[in-house]
């Protein structure tokens, strides 16, 4: 099959990763237990996870610290081969054939460089020219394109050891990026990155998927960043699938997905004359907060009209609800899922 027949970009079918590591235990005798008679124990990273991404679409996959977000990715990238299920990146098994799948995709693991560490960055760009056999012509055109975005030129002749953690996956990015592939993975790509320099990179990831056409599929800690770029979510908790959907229904299914945002002449507490079919979420002096309580399916124009018609407005809109809070809301649903099922002992609610 080629890549282009697949009818996805990406496929993750029942992904399972664990890993056997020594245990060590503390003190000079647990070391020499530790040298003599290993003790094996087994970590599940990945436990079941199966989600796929259409060419040209830019998924978030998103999850807590250790949720198996990196674990997933090195997978697809080719890096780890499965315990378990399979995967597929345009028509190809990447930890069967590394070297065809990473001729199709672009990388960046914020947390660690795919650059020359003792090198200017820009000879690691030039290295990768040769090894993809990208053309003069194209390597200018598309260094100039990532140095307008991403203001490369007035560090890339430093080595990258020298480099900020911010510049340095500035570099990362553009060293992923040139030789045009059509998938590209991307691990926390903004981490240790300004506010000015991270909206250049969405700026650069928008234009890949709208105007190049790229598949992405992007980990982050930052939820901006996912309402900006993503049209769908993924969320992992333990190895797991606990959502996957756009964030429009994630918003429907753990967020009342608006809420009333209203000064109100009154500063004394609002709940006790509070508008049928809402609540109050919170309350600052005037400022107020109210969110459908779920009793009659109030819809956004009702609710504005309940909240003027009960009180003195000198300001109201519909704001749509946090993310945060809504992810908080999945993990937590999660939680309650997995205590129910018997499978948390003694954890401690993020
Ligand atoms: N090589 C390894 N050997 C043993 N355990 C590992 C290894 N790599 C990852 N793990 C464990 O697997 C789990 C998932 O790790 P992973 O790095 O995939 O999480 P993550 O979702 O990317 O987290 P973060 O948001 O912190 O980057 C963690 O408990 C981690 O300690």
């Amino acid at each position: 099959m080629t890549a282009r027949e697949s009818e996805f970009a990406i496929e993750a079918r029942g992904l399972v990763k664990t890993f056997r590591t020594a245990r060590r235990r503390p003190g000079a005798l647990g070391m020499l237990r530790a040298l003599v008679a290993p003790e094996r124990v087994s970590t599940t990273a990945v436990a079941d996870v199966s989600f796929s991404v259409g060419h040209g679409q830019l998924l978030a996959l998103l999850g807590p610290n250790g949720a198996g977000k990196s674990t997933t990715i090195k997978m697809l990238t080719g890096i780890l081969t499965p315990s378990a299920g399979r995967a597929s990146v345009m028509g190809i098994v990447p930890y069967r054939e590394r070297v065809r799948n990473a001729r199709n995709i672009g990388a960046v693991f914020g947390q660690r460089t795919q650059l020359w560490w003792d090198l200017p960055a820009r000879e690691s760009f030039r290295i990768l020219r040769d090894i993809y056999g990208v053309a003069d012509g194209d390597y200018r055109s598309r260094m100039r394109e990532f140095d307008d975005l991403l203001e490369l030129s007035s560090f890339w002749d430093t080595r990258v050891r020298h480099l900020s953690l911010g510049q340095r996956v500035r570099c990362d990015l553009a060293a992923a990026l040139l030789h045009d592939p059509p998938v590209v993975f991307l691990d926390e790509p903004t981490i240790g990155m300004d506010v000015v320099v991270k909206e250049q990179v969405r700026l650069l990831l928008r234009d890949q998927v709208e105007r190049r056409g790229q598949t992405v599929l992007l980990t982050t800690h930052d939820m901006t960043e996912v309402e900006r770029l993503a049209e769908r979510v993924v969320l992992i908790n333990h190895g797991h699938i606990v959502l996957d959907g756009t964030l429009a229904e994630i918003r429907t299914r753990f967020g009342s997905g608006w809420r009333v945002n209203a000064t109100l002449v009154q500063t004394e507490p609002a709940t006790g004359r509070c508008p049928p079919g809402l609540r109050v979420v919170r309350q600052d002096g005037a400022r107020v907060i109210f969110e459908p309580d779920g009793t009659d399916g109030v819809a956004p124009p009702q609710a504005l009209k309940r909240v003027i018609d009960r009180y003195e407005v000198t300001d109201i809109h519909i704001q749509e609800s946090d993310l945060e809070d809504v992810m908080r809301a999945a993990y937590l649903d999660d939680r309650a899922d997995r205590e129910l099922d018997g499978e948390l002992d003694g954890e401690t609610v993020a």
